[in-house]
This record gives structure tokens, C-alpha cells and sequence, in this order.
């Protein structure tokens, strides 16, 4: 029998789930209070629009932003009393305490959290591949039913990702080092940017932009992923204060004293980074990504670019995406083209011929 799933919220991430069941054979009804963002998923073949009388789901998804996602599982459980409800919010233990505290049967309720987005919110920035070879957590609670948690376990797995389950309070101090604080490193990096003259922002290269992608992120959630899980990030914040505080004392004593032993605490920061770095694992075990990148240097002229996506199509190869590294006033950039595995010899050789210059 088809499994429908209902996904409350045709955001970033609802679309985003919708396009990928759709695709795997489950049966997806949208809803969201905006009009448009439903019409927009529907378009994306994110699953059908919700209308009076549809009929009721197996499963409810609830994508809302994390201050209505528990009002919005409650309301659904009383609504189909014979569905499995969840939610994806990226704070659980809060969501589950509303939850519970509303006096509602929690059985079929079973928090989860797909490990998995983008800096860019809203229906236009879903992406069907979004959970492939992700971790996706998955909070039941003391009453959540076995049933809740095999079918939510059915919807990750069909969608790519890697399940996980854990308790709240675990994900949501979990998350807090490995998510929100990221976010607030990011954010108070490309903060010291703003007023930078013109001349010396224009000096970015990688490095920068591999550290603040994410400072790109809708501020209106994530003041809500901050607030939601405060006791958590506070936690992690302090010891990034810690070791602000030990680089900062360093350089005092680089510039204003003998510099006694500061080489050695800034030696032990990168240490430390690049320790905890190598601790970050691939894409969770799942196949590999699903694209591979190859970059090709572009002159600094006008139909250039369009010159390359030309011979790209003539070449008979799909570009996925397209990246473009270009610094300011330099004569050439990379475009980087994410092709499939399978494309990268084929189209290395071609462009080579037309003359680019392509590296892997
Ligand atoms: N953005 C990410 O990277 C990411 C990753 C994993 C989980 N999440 C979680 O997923 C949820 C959705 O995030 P997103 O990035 O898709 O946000 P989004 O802003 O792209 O989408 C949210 C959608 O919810 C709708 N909405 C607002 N109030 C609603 C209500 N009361 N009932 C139903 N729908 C409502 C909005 O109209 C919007 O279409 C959040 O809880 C977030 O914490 C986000
Ligand atoms: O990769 C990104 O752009 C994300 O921000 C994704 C990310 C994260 O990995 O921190 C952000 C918040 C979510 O709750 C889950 C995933």
C-alpha cells in the first residue's frame, strides 16, 4: 500500500522531503499557510496540494519553524488520530516538553531532526538529493510506539539518509557543538567583515568562504535554534570564550611583553583544530557524494562563461551546479562544475581540447 505523507511546511526542508518521496514512490500532500509556497512546491513536484478533503495521511511531516512546530504536531494529532506525527525542527528536547505539557496522547509523536540543509531557506532553495548520505536523528520519547518509530525510520531511509536514535537531551547537546555553534562562529566571523574597506574585502579567497557559508543563513530561524536549545549553546559558548580568551592573552603578550609562551598557546589552538577536525566524518557511511567537481579556469571576458556552459552542452554532459571562484579585479577565475562521477574524464578530455585550462 502507498504510504501518504502529509508535510506541513513547504519550505526549504518540506520541499525538499516532498521532491525526494515523490520520487521514491510515497504518496505526498503539501500544506503551508502560504499560498505561494505550496503552488511553488507542487510545481517541483514536491507531491500535491492539500485541499479539504483529502484524505488522511499515514504520516504527518511537520517543517514549520521551530517556535509553531510543536502547536503544529499537536494540532495534528488531534486532527488524524490514526497518524504517525513528527517534526524536524533542529531543537527537540523543547519541542517534545510543549508537546507533552499539551495534555495530548504523545504516543504517536516521535521527534527527528535530518541532519541535512542549506544556508538559504524558503520553497525555491529545495534540492531533491538535500538528505542523501545524511544523518538523520530520530527522538523518540518514553510513549512513542514502535509503529512511529519504523515508519519514521522508512521515510529517512527512503530519502538517502543514515538513521540515528538518541534522547532529546542527547541530540539537542549533540547538535549544540556540532551545529548552533558553528552557525554563531560563522556569523561572528563574516561580523568583523561589514566594515572592512572595499580594498580589503576584496582580497577573500577559500578559506573564508569555506568558514562563513553559513553566515548566509535566515537569522529568524536561527534565532529560534538558539533560543530553543540556550542551556546547550551556552555551554559550548563558554568554551569558545575560554579559548578566545587564551589567543587573546597570547597576543597581548606577543605585543605588548616579552611574548613569553605565547607561541606555544597558539600552537596548541591550531593543534587542538586540527584534532577536532579530523574527528568530522565523511558523508556517514552512505554512498559517496553524489557529485564530483571539476574546475576550469575562465578569462575575465565578456560570453566567456556562457562560452564554457556551451562547450559543456555541446559535450552532451548535464551540469548539476556551478560554482564560480572569482576574486576582485583579477583577469581570470574557476568556474567549478559539479558533474556527475561518470562525466568528469569525458568532460576533462573535451574542454581540455577546446582549449581550457581544467584542473580536477
Ligand atoms: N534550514 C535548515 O538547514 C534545516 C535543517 C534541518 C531542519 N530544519 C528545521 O526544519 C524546519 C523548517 O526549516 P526550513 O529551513 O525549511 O524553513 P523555511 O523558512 O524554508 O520553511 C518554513 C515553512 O514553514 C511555513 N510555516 C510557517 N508557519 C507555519 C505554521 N504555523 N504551520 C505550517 N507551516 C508554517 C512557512 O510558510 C515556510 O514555508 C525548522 O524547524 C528547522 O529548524 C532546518
Ligand atoms: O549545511 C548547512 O547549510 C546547514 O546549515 C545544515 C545544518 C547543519 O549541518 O548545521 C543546519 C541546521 C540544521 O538543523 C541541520 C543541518
Amino acid at each position: 500500500m502507498t504510504t501518504h505523507v502529509r508535510i506541513v511546511g513547504a519550505g526549504l526542508i518540506g520541499t525538499s522531503l516532498g521532491i525526494a518521496l515523490s520520487g521514491k514512490g510515497f504518496r505526498v500532500s503539501l500544506d503551508d499557510p502560504s499560498p505561494t509556497a505550496v503552488r511553488l512546491a507542487r510545481d517541483l513536484r514536491a507531491g500535491e496540494i492539500a485541499a479539504a478533503d483529502t484524505d488522511a495521511p499515514d504520516v504527518v511531516v511537520v517543517a514549520a519553524p521551530p517556535d509553531v512546530a510543536a502547536d503544529v504536531v499537536v494540532a495534528a494529532l488531534e486532527r488524524w488520530p490514526d497518524a504517525v506525527v513528527t517534526d524536524v525542527a533542529s531543537v527537540k528536547e523543547s519541542v517534545l516538553h510543549s508537546v507533552l505539557d499539551s495534555g495530548v496522547d504523545p504516543s504517536r509523536y516521535v521527534g527527528s531532526h535530518p541532519m541535512a540543509g542549506r544556508e538559504r531557506s524558503g520553497t525555491a532553495a529545495a534540492r531533491a538529493d538535500l538528505f542523501e548520505g545524511r544523518a538523520w536523528v530520530i527522538v523518540p520519547h518514553e510513549t512513542s510506539t514502535q509503529a512511529a518509530v519504523a515508519a519514521l525510520r522508512e521515510i529517512a531511509l527512503a530519502v538517502g539518509s543514515l538513521v540515528l536514535v538518541m534522547p532529546a537531551h542527547e541530540h539537542d547537546e549533540a547538535v549544540a557543538a556540532v551545529s548552533h555553534v558553528p552557525q554563531l562562529a560563522a556569523s561572528i566571523v563574516a561580523a568583523c567583515l561589514r566594515d572592512l574597506p572595499e580594498s580589503a574585502v576584496g582580497l577573500a579567497g577559500p578559506g573564508l568562504r569555506d568558514v562563513t557559508r553559513i553566515a548566509a543563513s535566515d537569522p529568524r530561524l536561527w534565532t529560534q535554534i538558539l533560543a530553543g536549545n540556550a542551556p546547550a549553546v551556552r555551554a559550548v559558548m563558554r568554551l569558545v570564550r575560554d579559548q578566545v580568551d587564551d589567543v587573546v592573552n597570547a597576543l597581548d603578550a606577543l605585543v605588548d611583553a616579552d611574548g613569553a609562551g605565547a607561541l606555544g598557546t597558539l600552537s596548541r589552538v591550531l593543534e587542538a583544530g586540527n584534532l577536532g577536525r579530523a574527528r568530522i566524518p565523511g558523508k556517514h557511511g552512505a554512498p559517496p557524494a553524489a557529485y564530483e567537481v571539476v574546475s576550469v579556469v575562465v578569462p575575465d571576458e565578456p560570453g566567456a562563461l556562457a562560452r564554457l556552459l556551451g562547450d559543456v552542452g555541446e559535450a552532451g554532459i548535464n551540469l548539476e551546479d556551478l560554482h564560480l571562484e572569482h576574486g576582485l579585479g583579477q583577469a581570470v577565475g574557476v568556474a567549478e562544475l559539479s558533474v556527475v562521477p561518470a562525466s568528469v574524464e569525458p568532460l576533462h578530455t573535451e574542454l581540455a581540447r577546446l582549449g581550457w585550462r581544467v584542473h580536477d
